[in-house]
């Protein structure tokens, strides 16, 4: 990889991907975030705050990846960085099953024994968490998280910036819409309308 790697969010879930863009020989050396934390398990530099004007690093050539869980802002951090002609590697732990045949897009982070089959296409700053396992033909959008565990089926579509709780299973050929929310362990059988949050065996309308 050309150039050094700063992780934008660095807890949580941003210690994570830190973990995993190691374990995947990234040259990770500095994060971003709004202050110095006081949990750095290794040892990064503080690069400063990406969204403050006083941020100076954009014209180093370093790459930034994406340590932030929640999508909505994860995307618009995203925004950030490429407008500012940032690049966006994908992190992606060393043990994940990637079909050759897939399309993949930037600054999403695979976590450890994901898998993706062939002829998936995953869109841009998603999250496929530890152990998902995304079946042939499904389509991801753009800042979609799939959560610890979940399975999506062949030919499932999940919108851009929904969430697929952990241990989740979405049968196979149905449609998520945007913005949508599926809580843990949850069952869906039938297709999911924007904008909506479900839970439950079958899968019941929340909100
Ligand atoms: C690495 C990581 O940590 S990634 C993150 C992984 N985390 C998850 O997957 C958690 C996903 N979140 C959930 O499952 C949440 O419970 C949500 C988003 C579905 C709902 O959260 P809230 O809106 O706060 O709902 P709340 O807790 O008030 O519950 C509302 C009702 O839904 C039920 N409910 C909530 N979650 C679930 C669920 N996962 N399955 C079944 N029923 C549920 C509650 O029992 C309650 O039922 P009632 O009205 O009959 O009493």
């Amino acid at each position: 990889m050309q150039g050094k790697v700063a992780i934008i969010g660095y807890s949580g879930h941003g210690i994570v991907v830190a973990d995993t863009a190691i374990g995947a020989g990234m040259p990770l050396q500095y994060y971003c975030e709004k202050n110095v934390v006081n949990i750095n398990p290794f040892g990064l530099e503080y690069l400063g705050d990406e969204t403050d004007k006083s941020f100076d690093s954009w014209d180093k050539g370093y790459n930034f990846i994406l340590g932030v869980g929640d999508n909505n802002i994860r995307s618009r951090i995203a925004q950030v960085v490429l407008h500012a002609n940032g690049k966006l590697p994908n992190v992606i732990h060393r043990n994940v099953y990637l079909s050759k045949h897939i399309e993949l897009g930037i600054g999403n982070f695979i976590s450890a024994n994901a898998t993706i089959n062939a002829l998936s296409r995953v869109g841009d700053f998603c999250i496929l968490n530890t152990g998902c396992i995304i079946e042939h033909e499904c389509l991801i959008a753009n800042g979609a998280h799939i959560g610890p565990g979940a399975v999506l089926a062949g030919s499932v579509q999940v919108g851009s910036m929904s969430f697929v709780g952990a241990n989740a299973s979405i049968k196979q050929g149905i449609k998520i819409g945007a913005n949508v929310i599926i809580g843990a362990g949850t069952v869906v059988i039938t297709d999911i309308p924007d904008n909506t949050i479900v839970a439950g065996n079958p899968a019941r309308n929340l909100r």
